[in-house]
């Protein structure tokens, strides 16, 4: 069983993601933060840090930077310290090399060559620098220099929505291109330690971690390719009124990151009508959210899915694969959403469900950045990869 290509649409034809080996549990991540930052003195605040690492309902983080970095980078592991020199060293081997990882599991996973690949978009939320990570990555796969490359700095967590917007449109635009998406994300440039005057620091050091994702956006599949979704509609959205909720600026410093106490709030209150106006714009009259439609949420934190969840009066097991990447990787900034896809179609592939979309036809896909911004990419599923589903 499978749904057909739609004509000209994009759709995604091959998924990758990647992570650091090294590997942090959170329930012993109050200990160690608070013991390689020399911060064990603040005693209340190491108790209220190991609450939230307790409530953000992660098991364990993914990180670049290795133990031994940490340790002998006091720069880093203060609260503040000129430290941009060393962070943006690090970042720009860092996300490349990870970005690299991930776009090799989804070439293979497309099944073609990599020297069919005609666009790029590279985008993560740290780094800058020029020629860009987007320019590595041509190198470390051996790409055409002729591929056309677009490179989104400070993307935000929203940066998979913008990526996959913008390859849905040159792919739907420029007949036979085949649009390789690559988010990139480590948290080097804002690890730092923590501060009794700042608890949005502490709660983001309690949730962002580590992992690239990819995939390959392409319209009118060829005999070789089989595509798990197809991108119905993608679209924009700033909640008015909530630009000062997530704030993240560049300084000497590093980046330095304020979280709102009411980010979840917000989300939560103007998610409804963002998922009406989607399936409106595609006809689209579903009438049961739970029955009809998959989910891949990106998982910015706990209450964040907990109250998307409740808003939309959704039954738990639909959040449950945004809440096991939540679990497995905790909050990888742009690549979040990529990770939650390819984990749905490996589970969908595992029960045997016809889709990739947990075997359903419809979903949406929501991620959320600063603005805040909302980006909804309405999904179709098409039929689970597996050779004889
Ligand atoms: C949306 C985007 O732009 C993209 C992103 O992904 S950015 C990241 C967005 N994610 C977030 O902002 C995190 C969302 N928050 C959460 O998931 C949860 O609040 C959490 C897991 C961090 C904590 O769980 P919780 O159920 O709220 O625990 P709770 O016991 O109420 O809070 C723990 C403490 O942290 C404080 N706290 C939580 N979030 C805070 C914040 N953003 N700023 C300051 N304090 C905060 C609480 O006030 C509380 O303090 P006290 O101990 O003094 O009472």
């Amino acid at each position: 069983m499978g749904f057909c290509v739609s004509g000209t649409r994009a759709t995604i034809m091959g998924i990758g993601t990647a992570v650091p080996t090294n590997v942090l549990q959170q329930s012993s991540f109050s200990d160690y933060y608070f013991e390689t930052t020399n911060s064990n003195h603040m005693v209340d605040l190491k108790a209220k840090f190991a609450n939230i690492c307790e409530k953000t309902m992660i098991e364990k983080r993914h990180l670049y930077m290795s133990d031994e970095f940490i340790r002998s980078s006091p720069s880093i592991t203060a609260y503040n310290s000129p430290s941009l020199n060393l962070r943006q060293g690090l970042a720009d081997a860092a996300i490349p090399q990870l970005g690299a990882e991930a776009a090799r599991h989804a070439i293979a996973d497309w099944g073609r060559q990599a020297s069919n690949i005609t666009h790029l978009v590279f985008c993560t939320t740290v780094s800058g620098c020029m020629p860009g990570a987007d320019f590595e990555l041509i190198k470390l796969l051996d790409l055409p220099l002729s591929t056309r490359r677009f490179m989104l700095y400070q993307a935000g967590c929203h940066g998979a929505g913008i990526s996959m917007r913008l390859a849905k449109d040159l792919a739907e635009n420029n007949h036979g291109s085949r649009v390789l998406v690559v988010c990139s994300e480590v948290i080097t440039m804002a690890f730092r330690g923590p501060s009794k005057s700042h608890m949005g620091n502490l709660v983001g050091q309690a949730i962002f971690d580590d992992a690239a994702g990819a995939i390959i956006i392409g319209a009118e599949p060829t005999g070789n390719e089989r595509p798990l979704f197809e991108m119905v509609s993608a679209s924009q959205d700033i909640i008015p009124g909530t630009e000062e909720m997530v704030v993240s600026k560049l300084y000497e410093d590093g980046i330095v990151y304020t979280l709102h106490r009411d980010v979840a709030l917000h989300i939560s209150r103007n998610i409804e009508g963002l998922v009406k106006k989607a399936l409106e714009r595609a006809s689209l009259l579903t009438k049961d959210w739970n029955e009809e439609l998959f989910w891949v949420v990106h998982p910015g934190g706990r209450e964040i899915l907990d109250k998307v969840e409740s808003s939309l009066v959704l039954r738990k097991e639909k959040m449950d694969v945004s809440r096991k990447v939540m679990a497995q990787h905790g909050n990888t900034l742009s690549s979040c959403v990529i990770v939650v896809m390819d984990e749905m179609r490996k589970r969908s592939r595992k029960r045997g469900l016809p889709t990739a979309g947990e075997g359903l036809e419809w979903g949406l896909l929501f991620s959320f950045g600063p603005g805040l911004t909302v980006e909804t990419t309405l999904l179709r599923a098409l039929h689970n990869q597996e050779p004889n589903a």
